[in-house]
């Protein structure tokens, strides 16, 4: 098999107004893709059609099929199933993923015992903390035993993020949805988590489908870009074409407002 997702003519619509219209793109195994558009143009949306969690108000057309299995309409234990395999989601605001009321080292430990369930594997006690432990380090968490029992409030903003990562990892998806994950955080933690996403999804050989407005952030870790406009996608291709050398006005936009911004920057210093 070739492709891990592939998404058809996907249309999303509410109350007589599209969101989405005929987008169709694929995803192969250990392809890391960019999903790019200005605030509003239907990228979480995608995201959340792609992993079976679009809010009930908004209707599917097309067909979105993961690892072959059709997504649009497909009943929730079958959703459940591919969200604890071939596919996790990293949200822009990490607490969205985290219980404010469970020590980090549970809500780690129910999709890690999970995945070894369905595996055949009881893992409990001893051995469940040090796998969790073992993926606090592998999300480079300083102090990987005080996380374990800490609440997601007493710990900071880029080190939730590490944790929602932590998360996602535990299912050892085949497809990994980030969702704006660093727009959250400063600059400096911003660059750090991306780095950290970026060896992880090398090191594992995930796919990546990176969602965000930043063009110079998706140029560093994608290898391919969907450009959306209104729902529409208008432009699609290699990331060094796309954003080097953009064909569509739209696009053309974006890079240039990119660029200027970098000048002002530069000028700055
Ligand atoms: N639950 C909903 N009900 C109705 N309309 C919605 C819903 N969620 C999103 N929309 C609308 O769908 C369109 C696309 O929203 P979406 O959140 O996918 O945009 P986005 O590209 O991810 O934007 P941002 O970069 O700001 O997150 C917007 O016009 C939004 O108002």
């Amino acid at each position: 098999m070739t492709t891990h997702l592939d998404v058809r003519g996907l249309t999303l619509t509410t109350q007589g107004r599209t969101l989405v219209s005929n987008l169709s793109f694929a995803i192969a195994p250990g392809e890391r893709v960019g999903l790019i558009g200005e605030s509003g143009s239907g990228k979480s949306l995608t995201a959340m059609a792609v992993s079976g969690l679009l809010p009930a108000a908004i209707r599917a057309q097309g067909s979105i099929t993961l690892a072959g299995q059709e997504v649009i309409g497909a009943p929730g234990r079958v959703l459940d199933r591919l969200r604890g395999t071939e596919i996790a989601i990293v949200f822009q605001e990490p607490l969205t993923a985290l219980d404010p009321l469970m020590r980090i080292g549970r809500q780690i430990g129910i999709p890690l015992s999970r995945r070894h369930r369905r595996d055949g594997r009881d893992l409990s006690g001893r051995a469940l903390e040090s796998e969790i432990l073992g993926l606090l380090e592998k999300v480079r968490l300083p102090d990987p035993s005080r996380i374990l029992r800490a609440h997601p409030w007493e710990i900071s903003g880029g080190q939730r993020q590490r944790v929602a990562i932590a998360m996602a990892l535990a299912c050892r998806p085949k497809l990994l949805i980030a969702d704006e994950p660093t727009t959250a955080l400063d600059v400096t933690t911003q660059a750090e988590v991306l780095k950290l996403l970026d060896a992880l999804v090398k090191e594992l050989g995930m796919a990546l489908l990176f969602i965000s407005h930043d063009l110079p952030v998706v140029a560093s870790i994608a290898e391919r870009v969907i450009v959306l406009r209104s729902g529409e996608a208008v432009e699609a291709g290699p990331a060094g074409e796309v954003l080097v050398q953009p064909r569509h006005p739209y696009t053309q936009t974006l890079v240039e407002a990119a660029r200027a911004f970098d000048d002002a920057l530069s000028g700055g210093r």
